[in-house]
Protein backbone atom coordinates (compact mmCIF):
# COMPACT_ATOMS: atom_id res chain seq x y z
CA UNK A 1 0.00 0.00 0.00
CA UNK A 2 1.81 3.10 -1.50
CA UNK A 3 1.74 5.86 1.21
CA UNK A 4 -0.24 8.87 0.90
CA UNK A 5 2.50 11.03 0.67
CA UNK A 6 3.61 8.87 -2.30
CA UNK A 7 0.57 9.05 -3.80
CA UNK A 8 0.44 12.71 -2.86
CA UNK A 9 3.50 13.59 -4.78
CA UNK A 10 3.19 11.27 -7.69
CA UNK A 11 -0.57 12.67 -8.48
CA UNK A 12 1.34 16.03 -8.15
CA UNK A 13 4.32 14.95 -10.82
CA UNK A 14 2.01 13.92 -13.45
CA UNK A 15 0.04 17.61 -12.96
CA UNK A 16 3.32 19.33 -13.46
CA UNK A 17 3.83 17.06 -16.26
CA UNK A 18 1.26 17.65 -17.63
CA UNK A 19 0.63 21.29 -17.56
CA UNK A 20 4.69 21.84 -18.74
CA UNK A 21 3.68 19.73 -22.01
CA UNK A 22 0.37 21.77 -22.45
CA UNK A 23 1.93 24.98 -21.79
CA UNK A 24 4.37 23.82 -25.04
CA UNK A 25 1.27 23.92 -27.06
CA UNK A 26 1.15 20.13 -27.13
CA UNK A 27 -2.51 18.79 -26.68
CA UNK A 28 -2.32 15.33 -24.41
CA UNK A 29 -5.79 13.50 -23.97
CA UNK A 30 -6.69 10.20 -23.53
CA UNK A 31 -9.25 8.58 -25.42
CA UNK A 32 -9.59 5.41 -24.09
CA UNK A 33 -9.51 2.65 -26.71
CA UNK A 34 -12.55 -0.41 -26.63
CA UNK A 35 -11.96 -2.48 -29.78
CA UNK A 36 -14.10 -5.03 -30.73
CA UNK A 37 -12.67 -8.61 -30.39
CA UNK A 38 -11.55 -8.80 -34.08
CA UNK A 39 -10.30 -5.57 -34.13
CA UNK A 40 -8.12 -6.60 -30.88
CA UNK A 41 -6.89 -9.75 -32.04
CA UNK A 42 -5.27 -7.46 -34.99
CA UNK A 43 -3.68 -5.30 -32.56
CA UNK A 44 -1.69 -8.03 -30.52
CA UNK A 45 -0.06 -8.96 -33.30
CA UNK A 46 3.57 -7.63 -33.91
CA UNK A 47 3.23 -6.85 -37.11
CA UNK A 48 0.53 -6.24 -40.02
CA UNK A 49 0.08 -6.45 -43.46
CA UNK A 50 -1.19 -3.45 -45.76
CA UNK A 51 -4.56 -4.99 -45.03
CA UNK A 52 -4.98 -5.54 -41.78
CA UNK A 53 -3.13 -1.89 -41.22
CA UNK A 54 -6.28 -0.43 -43.78
CA UNK A 55 -8.60 -2.33 -41.75
CA UNK A 56 -7.01 -0.45 -38.18
CA UNK A 57 -7.10 2.75 -40.01
CA UNK A 58 -11.13 2.40 -40.84
CA UNK A 59 -12.29 1.29 -37.76
CA UNK A 60 -10.27 3.41 -35.46
CA UNK A 61 -9.81 7.05 -37.30
CA UNK A 62 -13.28 7.83 -37.09
CA UNK A 63 -13.39 8.24 -33.33
CA UNK A 64 -10.32 10.98 -34.64
CA UNK A 65 -12.47 12.83 -37.04
CA UNK A 66 -13.17 15.55 -34.33
CA UNK A 67 -9.43 16.55 -34.73
CA UNK A 68 -9.01 16.42 -38.64
CA UNK A 69 -12.09 18.94 -38.66
CA UNK A 70 -10.67 21.18 -36.47
CA UNK A 71 -7.10 20.88 -37.77
CA UNK A 72 -7.31 20.37 -41.25
CA UNK A 73 -5.58 16.53 -41.05
CA UNK A 74 -6.34 15.47 -44.90
CA UNK A 75 -4.93 12.06 -44.94
CA UNK A 76 -4.56 8.84 -42.11
CA UNK A 77 -2.34 5.92 -41.62
CA UNK A 78 -0.88 3.47 -39.04
CA UNK A 79 2.85 2.97 -37.88
CA UNK A 80 3.48 -0.45 -36.62
CA UNK A 81 7.39 -0.44 -34.94
CA UNK A 82 8.27 -3.82 -33.12
CA UNK A 83 11.36 -5.77 -32.52
CA UNK A 84 11.77 -7.61 -35.57
CA UNK A 85 11.04 -4.22 -37.82
CA UNK A 86 13.73 -4.31 -40.40
CA UNK A 87 16.14 -1.34 -39.43
CA UNK A 88 14.03 -0.61 -36.07
CA UNK A 89 17.53 1.16 -34.42
CA UNK A 90 17.97 3.40 -37.50
CA UNK A 91 14.54 4.49 -37.68
CA UNK A 92 14.45 5.19 -34.03
CA UNK A 93 18.42 7.62 -33.90
CA UNK A 94 16.20 9.52 -36.87
CA UNK A 95 13.67 10.61 -34.01
CA UNK A 96 15.38 9.94 -30.57
CA UNK A 97 17.28 13.60 -31.40
CA UNK A 98 16.02 16.77 -30.55
CA UNK A 99 13.47 17.75 -33.83
CA UNK A 100 11.06 19.60 -35.12
CA UNK A 101 8.59 19.02 -37.94
CA UNK A 102 6.96 21.49 -40.20
CA UNK A 103 3.81 19.77 -39.94
CA UNK A 104 2.05 19.30 -36.75
CA UNK A 105 2.43 15.46 -35.21
CA UNK A 106 -0.50 13.87 -34.12
CA UNK A 107 0.10 10.12 -33.16
CA UNK A 108 -3.33 8.56 -31.50
CA UNK A 109 -1.80 5.34 -29.94
CA UNK A 110 -3.23 2.03 -30.39
CA UNK A 111 -1.03 -0.35 -29.21
CA UNK A 112 2.35 -0.85 -27.23
CA UNK A 113 4.07 1.95 -25.77
CA UNK A 114 6.56 5.18 -26.62
CA UNK A 115 8.25 8.24 -24.82
CA UNK A 116 7.93 11.37 -26.32
CA UNK A 117 10.59 14.24 -24.71
CA UNK A 118 9.39 17.78 -25.12
CA UNK A 119 11.97 20.46 -24.30
CA UNK A 120 10.98 23.93 -22.81
CA UNK A 121 12.11 27.63 -23.00
CA UNK A 122 14.80 26.72 -20.15
CA UNK A 123 16.40 23.45 -22.19
CA UNK A 124 14.72 20.73 -19.67
CA UNK A 125 12.75 17.72 -21.14
CA UNK A 126 9.94 16.49 -20.29
CA UNK A 127 9.77 12.73 -21.04
CA UNK A 128 5.70 11.91 -21.64
CA UNK A 129 5.07 8.06 -21.91
CA UNK A 130 2.33 6.86 -23.77
CA UNK A 131 0.22 3.89 -24.56
CA UNK A 132 -3.11 2.66 -26.04
CA UNK A 133 -5.42 5.62 -25.87
CA UNK A 134 -3.03 8.34 -25.49
CA UNK A 135 -3.20 11.24 -28.22
CA UNK A 136 -0.28 13.37 -28.73
CA UNK A 137 -0.58 16.62 -31.12
CA UNK A 138 2.76 18.24 -31.39
CA UNK A 139 2.01 21.49 -33.01
CA UNK A 140 4.80 22.45 -35.84
CA UNK A 141 8.03 23.77 -34.66
CA UNK A 142 7.34 22.56 -31.18
CA UNK A 143 10.89 20.75 -30.40
CA UNK A 144 10.77 17.32 -29.14
CA UNK A 145 11.73 13.61 -29.55
CA UNK A 146 10.81 10.09 -29.45
CA UNK A 147 12.25 7.01 -28.90
CA UNK A 148 10.23 3.18 -27.78
CA UNK A 149 10.65 1.93 -24.68
CA UNK A 150 12.61 -1.39 -23.86
CA UNK A 151 9.33 -3.58 -25.10
CA UNK A 152 10.08 -2.26 -28.29
CA UNK A 153 6.60 -1.86 -29.86
CA UNK A 154 4.02 0.16 -30.92
CA UNK A 155 1.63 0.73 -33.30
CA UNK A 156 0.18 4.61 -33.55
CA UNK A 157 -2.16 6.35 -36.01
CA UNK A 158 -0.60 9.24 -37.67
CA UNK A 159 -2.77 12.21 -39.10
CA UNK A 160 -1.16 14.35 -41.42
CA UNK A 161 -1.74 17.74 -43.25
CA UNK A 162 0.19 16.56 -45.68
CA UNK A 163 2.32 13.28 -46.02
CA UNK A 164 4.61 14.05 -48.46
CA UNK A 165 7.47 13.35 -46.33
CA UNK A 166 7.96 13.39 -43.15
CA UNK A 167 11.23 15.03 -42.16
CA UNK A 168 12.73 15.63 -39.05
CA UNK A 169 14.26 19.12 -38.99
CA UNK A 170 16.95 18.35 -36.04
CA UNK A 171 17.93 21.29 -34.10
CA UNK A 172 21.27 22.11 -32.80
CA UNK A 173 20.35 20.95 -29.20
CA UNK A 174 22.93 18.36 -27.62
CA UNK A 175 20.80 15.54 -25.35
CA UNK A 176 22.22 12.66 -24.48
CA UNK A 177 19.94 8.95 -24.81
CA UNK A 178 16.73 9.38 -24.04
CA UNK A 179 15.79 6.76 -20.67
CA UNK A 180 13.58 3.77 -22.07
CA UNK A 181 12.52 3.05 -18.87
CA UNK A 182 10.05 5.64 -18.36
C1 LIG B 1 5.30 6.50 -33.41
S1 LIG B 1 5.58 7.82 -34.45
C2 LIG B 1 7.19 7.50 -35.09
C3 LIG B 1 8.09 8.63 -34.70
C4 LIG B 1 7.82 9.91 -35.48
O1 LIG B 1 7.19 9.92 -36.52
C5 LIG B 1 8.34 11.18 -34.95
O2 LIG B 1 8.42 12.26 -35.71
C6 LIG B 1 8.70 11.29 -33.70
O3 LIG B 1 9.11 12.54 -33.26
FE1 LIG C 1 8.80 14.00 -34.49
NI1 LIG D 1 -7.21 3.89 -21.25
Amino acid sequence: MQEPSNIAAGLTASAVLRSAVTDLGVDWQHRPLQPEPGLAALLAQPALDDGAKATVVQALGAGLIDVCIAHGYQSMDLVVLHPDTPGLEETLARFDRPHTHADDEVRYIVDGAGLFGFFDAQGREHTVRVGPGDYLRVPAGAEHRFTLTAERRIKALRLFTDSAGWVAQYTAREAGPMAVDA
